[in-house]
């Protein structure tokens, strides 16, 4: 993998993108490049550029100046695509299984070029479809441990994870987490959108003074916690999968940030789909969550005992007490994460596509309930089986 620097920005079109790929000698010189932009994200472009000939194919991401979502009144750093090409990066370093390569990347142009992974499924499609992931789970408890434990100081050196902290500052991005997931959706925000109906509800939240002195803890853990190298992201929008494989993408809300974070945002994701679904047919998601919460403790309690650097790693109970912590600190921020995907900004299509109406705000109602059962029960929900039954017992209010 390259990095260049070239001298300007400019957006790509689908023929710029053929003319780079072909000024990288990306593909063989009598290849018959064609080249769709494919971005459904609500940042970026993505471009997928084929050859007709071998079916070979690569994807381009180029940041935009501004939010694709909202447009050029919403400026934002294009920083964020070299903070992506190095999250993928470092993360390869730990689980090259489950994240695409990069072949080339240009920080003045803002793109990254990589694996083209459409032989997968986005997980959060699939999911809504109803189809068996049934590894994402286990692969995604794997990602988790190994990223978060592997950038934090219980494995590496000090000055080294200083070093890290400094080449993953990324303000811009957070601020956007720190508004949209913790902040605005507790407010009367103009970014808010929730359907009429669902007026009284968020009015419950916005009065609840016990609630929003749980977000405002969570939001200060979001700010300071330098713990580990997480993805910032994590949602089931930023996971490939099929039966057999799976990939995680977009990173570009990586920094140094609290490990429940991403565990807290995979369990959310999980939920929100797990209440779109009728009841007889939530169960898999449950077990989902188990599942990554349970591979994610196996295997960053292995890595923490063989490759533990700070010397309290050896301290009886140490290991315990920061799991417990990853816990409580990833139910409350799945806490919010249901909320502000169910009356924030950026809304998810597991929710948004249930029929009929009056169904979807039912189960927007519901989310909004569990989301704030989470928020403010994190120190009584010890496992996944308290999760579960937490969440059954709301429902059943
Ligand atoms: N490596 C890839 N291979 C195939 N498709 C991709 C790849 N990366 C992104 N995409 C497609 O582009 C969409 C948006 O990508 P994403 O990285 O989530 O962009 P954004 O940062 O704008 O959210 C994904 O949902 C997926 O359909
Ligand atoms: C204006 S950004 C809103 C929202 O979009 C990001 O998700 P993605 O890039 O995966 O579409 C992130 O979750 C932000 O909170």
């Amino acid at each position: 993998m390259s990095t260049k620097k070239s001298s300007v920005y400019e957006p790509l079109t689908e023929s710029g993108a053929i003319a780079l790929t072909k000024r990288l000698q990306l593909f063989e010189e009598n290849s018959n490049l064609l080249c769709n932009e494919i971005g459904d994200g609500n940042l970026n472009l993505v471009f997928k550029v084929k050859d007709s000939k071998t079916e070979e194919s690569i994807i381009i991401k180029q940041a935009l100046p501004y939010a694709k979502v909202v447009g050029e009144s919403w400026p934002l750093t294009l920083d964020r695509a070299r903070i992506e090409t190095h999250a993928l990066l470092k993360q390869a370093e730990f689980v090259p299984q489950y994240v695409p390569k990069v072949f080339y990347s240009d920080e003045k142009l803002a793109i990254t070029i990589m694996e083209d992974l459409s032989r997968l499924q986005i997980s959060r499609a699939a999911l809504i479809e109803g189809k068996d992931l049934p590894l994402i789970s286990k692969h995604i408890g794997e990602f988790l441990a190994k990223t978060l434990f592997y950038t934090s100081d219980y494995s590496v050196n000090q000055h080294y994870k200083k070093a890290l902290v400094k080449q993953f500052i990324n303000p811009d991005l957070c601020k956007i987490t720190e508004d949209l997931v913790f902040t605005d959706p507790f407010f009367d925000h103009d970014t808010n959108d929730y359907e009429p109906e669902l007026e009284q509800d968020v009015e419950r939240i916005w009065q609840d003074q016990a609630l929003k002195l749980e977000v405002a803890k969570l939001k200060q853990k979001f700010l300071t916690k330098a713990e580990a190298l997480v993805h910032g992201d994590l949602h089931t929008g930023s996971i490939f999968a099929d039966g057999k494989e799976t990939k995680v993408i977009d990173p570009e809300f990586a920094y140094f940030g609290p490990i429940g974070f991403d565990v807290g945002q995979v369990f959310g994701n999980f939920l929100l789909n797990a209440i779109s679904r009728d009841v007889e047919n939530q169960e898999v998601l449950f077990k989902h969550i188990e599942t990554t919460w349970n591979v994610f403790v196996e295997e960053f309690s292995r890595a923490w005992k063989n490759d533990g650097l700070e010397i309290f790693t050896k301290v009886d109970g140490y290991l315990e007490h920061v799991l417990s912590e990853i816990f409580e600190e990833a139910v409350g921020f799945a806490g919010c994460e249901i909320i502000r995907r169910t009356i924030g900004l950026a809304h998810v299509a597991d929710l948004d596509l249930i029929q009929p109406y009056e169904k979807r705000i039912s189960t927007k109602q519901l989310a909004l309930t569990i989301g704030s059962e989470l928020i403010k029960n994190q120190k009584a929900i010890k496992d996944p089986t308290q999760f579960k039954d937490y969440v059954k017992q709301t429902v059943n209010l």
